[in-house]
Order: structure tokens, then C-alpha cells, then sequence
């Protein structure tokens, strides 16, 4: 569904990924790891059309996608959840909602997915006219999570989910993730908590310093020690 093909990314001189090739097939959870500064988001981002990439190809369900902009990828069902909850502080849940349906044209949709995701985040419904500052971490989370999926994504990058909240929070949200999955959405996320990431994927990646250094069954990376010491050592808990 995605393939990624020697993608490098460079921020002036400094290059953050190094000819990294990954694929992500339909209906699978793939887990990108690695430790900070790896290259992760600068990953995700040059996949999704947020920054440009220095070389290789990008291709989504059989198209070159590589210099397309950014709405385009959002509109033909590519989408990235980026990491730090970016919700619109100052607007509501419900405006928020439906910005992330901004590439779509069928009301009557939006109008069934806004009920749809209520559901499945009721605590979105409770707070649906709250301006976003107003909501917890977890909350804002959910609510990134929702709005990235009101743009009917086939496939969504989470760019670390977990990244601060508190553990059954987490658990909440891993779980919304196989969800989703049942549903038939197909996910990469990138994640520092690799052994909870990689329980719910059914591959894994892992960068570091740009590279890709592991790719491999999500099973067997989490039943492998030497290899989580190795690359993950900070996400083994
Ligand atoms: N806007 C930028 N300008 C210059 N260098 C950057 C920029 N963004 C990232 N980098 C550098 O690129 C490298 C990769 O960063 P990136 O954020 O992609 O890593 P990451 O694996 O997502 O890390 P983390 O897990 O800490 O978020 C790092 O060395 C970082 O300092």
C-alpha cells in the first residue's frame, strides 16, 4: 500500500534519514522504533508531503506521490497524526473535528464519521463544545487521533501516540488502534514504547542514526532480548 524507497531527508547539511526503504501492506500495524533523533518524524513527515525528501520515491496504493503537496497525500488517503496532540488549542472539539475533514466534500459523511468517532471516544461527545485547551493530555490525543481519521484515511501514521500519558492511557489508546485495525484502517506508528507498540503490530522497523537497522516480525523482535537491548533499550519495561 506504501512503499517507501530509499528516502533520504537532510535539514540543510545534517541528513536525518539515510536512503531508509520501508513498506506497510494493507490491513497491517507496523511499529517504527527507535531512540530520539533517529529520523522517525522526519520519516513520516517526507511520507505525508510535510517536508520534502532529498532522494529516493514515495509511492501510495501504486502512485508516485513523492513531490505531491501535502493535501493531495491527505485527500488520496495518506495521513499522519503528528506527534505533541497538535489540536487547535483555541477551537472546539466539534470545529476541530471538522477541519480534519476539510479535503472532503460529502456532508452527509462528515455528518455519520463525527457520529461514528463520538462513539468511539465518548469523551469527545462530552466535551464536543469545549475549546481543545480545555481537555486533558489523553484527551487531546483522542481528539488528534479523530481528526486525523476525519479525513477518511486508508492508511494513518501515528507519530508516538503514547508520548506522555499516562499508562492506561496508553492502553486505551493501543487498543483503539486494533480497533481501527478491525475496521480495516492500516496503520504505521512510531513509537519510543516499543514492546507495547510492537504487541499490537504485525511488523517492525528500527532506525537509528537515520538508518534503517532492523526490520523484521513484530513477535519475534519483542521475544528477541539482545535485539530490543540493543536498539531499544529505553522502550523494554
Ligand atoms: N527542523 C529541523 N532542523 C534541523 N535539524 C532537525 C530538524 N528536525 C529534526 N532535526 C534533526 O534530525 C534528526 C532526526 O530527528 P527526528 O525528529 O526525525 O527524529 P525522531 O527519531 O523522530 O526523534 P524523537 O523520537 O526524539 O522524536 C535529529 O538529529 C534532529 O536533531
Amino acid at each position: 500500500m506504501l512503499e517507501l524507497s530509499n528516502i533520504t531527508v537532510q535539514y540543510g547539511v545534517v541528513k536525518a534519514v539515510r536512503g531508509v526503504s520501508l513498506k506497510v501492506e494493507k490491513g497491517e500495524i507496523v511499529s517504527l522504533l527507535g531512540p530520539n533523533g533517529a529520523g522517525k518524524s522526519s520519516l513520516v513527515s517526507a511520507a505525508v508531503g510535510i517536508l520534502p525528501v532529498a532522494g529516493g520515491t514515495i509511492r501510495f496504493e501504486g502512485t508516485d506521490i513523492t513531490k505531491k503537496p501535502a493535501e493531495t497525500v491527505v485527500a488520496m488517503g495518506l495521513t499522519l497524526t503528528p506527534e505533541g496532540r497538535r489540536v487547535f488549542a483555541d477551537l472546539s472539539v466539534a470545529e476541530n473535528l471538522h477541519l480534519g475533514a476539510a479535503t472532503r466534500k460529502d456532508r452527509d459523511g462528515v455528518a455519520a464519521d463525527i457520529e461514528k468517532y463520538l462513539k468511539m471516544f465518548p469523551i469527545l461527545g462530552e466535551r464536543y463544545h469545549q475549546t481543545a485547551k480545555t481537555l486533558s493530555g489523553g484527551e487531546q490525543q483522542m481528539l488528534a487521533i479523530a481528526r486525523s481519521l476525519m479525513s477518511r484515511p486508508k492508511l494513518l501514521m501515528l507519530d508516538e501516540p503514547s508520548l506522555g500519558l499516562a499508562p492506561r492511557i496508553v492502553d486505551r489508546i493501543f487498543e483503539l488502534m486494533l480497533d481501527l485495525k478491525r475496521d480495516g484502517l492500516t496503520m504505521l506508528v512510531v513509537e519510543q514504547n516499543a514492546t507495547d507498540a510492537l504487541g499490537i503490530s504485525d511488523r517492525g522497523y528500527i532506525l537509528a542514526s537515520g538508518s534503517l537497522v532492523y526490520e523484521g516480525d513484530a513477535k519475534a523482535m519483542v521475544d528477541s532480548e539482545d535485539l530490543m537491548e540493543a536498539y531499544l533499550g529505553s522502550g523494554v519495561h
